[in-house]
């Protein structure tokens, strides 16, 4: 299979150019103020190669989505990508007008600039094939005066978008530094071959993303360790009482009635690869964490928070035997200290061992830094969402795809 191009064939071709890097900046915003996040650390990466080697850096990235609350230009994005680089990088209010391509022509060698948001043009967002999003005014203005374009953006890979899918038509193109190691790493469960036990550790609150995913790897994967909502739904499915929303929580009933059957033919085909929590932990009388094992629950009275300390034990023991161990979504809420044991306590197991190792989800990677762990002791900490559930199936992102088809030496 033709893989695409790198940043090392760039290289070798170009010297001083003007290139577009489409880059993944969507990041949460907090009372108006974006919050810096790996994303901009592992970008900037790309983007400090491109600009150490005297090429002119035309940033293009997105944040949010027309009409919601997290849609805004891109102005503080600079500043902290700037930060990250270490060097400047000029902000234009604009993406594809006039004052767009005065500053792309006029822009120095080594220096760094970042367009307005690319969802604000139209066109970026129009439901069209790739091919048709090539001619649009977006992609033909842009190119114009560009050498090159650099899909940097894996997490967004999985959207046909304009800048995400349109220039590899028109311009030379390769992946940058974040698209090329993503990839690799994320769909090593679906493209590699492990000699020893691989392992998926299941949890968070999407519980309908992840049991897709348990469906469409079962044959790839020994043990799934189930934790956070998933592993709930499938104790529920197992007959236990649980599993079902108390207390105004409406995170299980939803997507039990959603996913009840393919739940069950999950648990009733993969039974023997999938291990579930035999010990659940709470919010006690007095706000202390507090557990109860699975065969003393009679009925669900409160909501459970984290997998209790048997299983981590025993998780913990099934990570240390595994070759390969993909994470995604937590086994509980790890952002209250108290709850935090059965995400650490798997990280923590992956840390100890050398195992060839991905741990994917914005929420669940932040519990790498909160608890004091190495990024180091990881194969790979995914930046992407949506684009990780997809690699993990092994289902094609159109970005990738389209990179691949448009291999400039090819
Ligand atoms: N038992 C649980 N009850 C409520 N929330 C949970 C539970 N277990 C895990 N979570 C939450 O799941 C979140 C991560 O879920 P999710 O968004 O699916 O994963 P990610 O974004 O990491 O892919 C964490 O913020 C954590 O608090
Ligand atoms: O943050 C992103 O995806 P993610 O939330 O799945 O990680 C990407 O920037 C895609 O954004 P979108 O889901 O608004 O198209």
């Amino acid at each position: 299979m033709v893989s695409f191009a790198t940043l090392d064939a760039f290289s070798e071709r170009f010297s001083e150019a003007r290139v577009l890097v489409r880059l993944d900046l969507n990041s949460p915003i907090e009372d108006g103020t974006v919050q810096d996040n790996r994303r901009f650390e592992r970008h900037a990466r790309t983007v400090s190669e491109l600009a150490d080697a005297g090429h002119r850096v035309i940033c293009l990235a997105h944040q949010g989505r027309p009409g919601r609350d997290d849609f805004t230009h891109l102005d503080q994005h600079a500043a902290v990508l700037g930060d990250h680089i270490d060097r400047p990088v000029r902000y234009v209010e604009d993406v594809c007008g006039s004052a767009a391509i005065e500053a792309i022509e006029d822009a120095d060698a080594g220096e760094v600039l970042l367009l307005d948001n690319v969802r604000m043009a139209e066109d970026e967002l129009a439901d069209c094939e790739p091919a048709e999003h090539a001619t649009s005014r977006l992609v033909r203005r842009l190119a114009e005066p560009a050498d090159a374009y650099v899909n940097d953006a894996y997490s967004a890979a999985h959207r046909g978008h304009a800048s995400l899918v349109g220039f590899p038509f028109v311009l030379p193109s390769y992946a940058g530094r974040v698209m090329e190691t993503e990839y690799e790493a994320n769909s090593a469960i679906a493209s590699r071959e492990f000699e020893g036990d691989v392992t998926m550790a299941v949890g968070g609150t999407k519980a309908t993303d992840v049991i897709h995913v348990m469906d469409a790897i079962g044959d790839k994967v020994d043990s799934f360790c189930l934790g956070g909502i998933a592993g709930e739904l499938f104790l529920r499915a197992a007959g236990h009482p649980v599993g079902e929303d108390v207390g105004g929580s409406d995170r299980f009933d939803e997507q039990w009635a959603r996913n009840e059957e393919l739940i069950r033919s999950v648990l009733e085909d993969r039974g023997d690869q999938i291990h579930l929590p035999v010990d659940l932990a709470y919010e006690g009388t007095y706000g202390e964490r507090a557990e109860v094992e699975l065969w003393e629950v009679d009925q669900k009275r409160t909501a459970f928070l984290d997998v209790g300390s048997e299983s981590i034990d025993a998780y913990r023991d099934i990570v240390a035997d595994s070759e390969a161990v993909f994470v995604k979504g937590a086994l509980g809420v790890f952002e209250d200290e108290r709850f935090a044991d059965g995400t650490v306590g798997v990280l923590e197991a992956i840390a100890d061992t050398d195992c060839f190792s991905v741990v994917g989800g914005g929420d669940t990677s932040r519990a790498i830094e909160m608890y004091g762990l190495a990024e180091a002791d990881f194969s790979h900490v995914s930046i992407a969402g949506g684009a990780y559930i997809r690699a993990l199936t092994g289902e094609p992102l159109i970005a990738v795809e389209t990179l691949r088809e448009h291999r400039p030496d090819a």
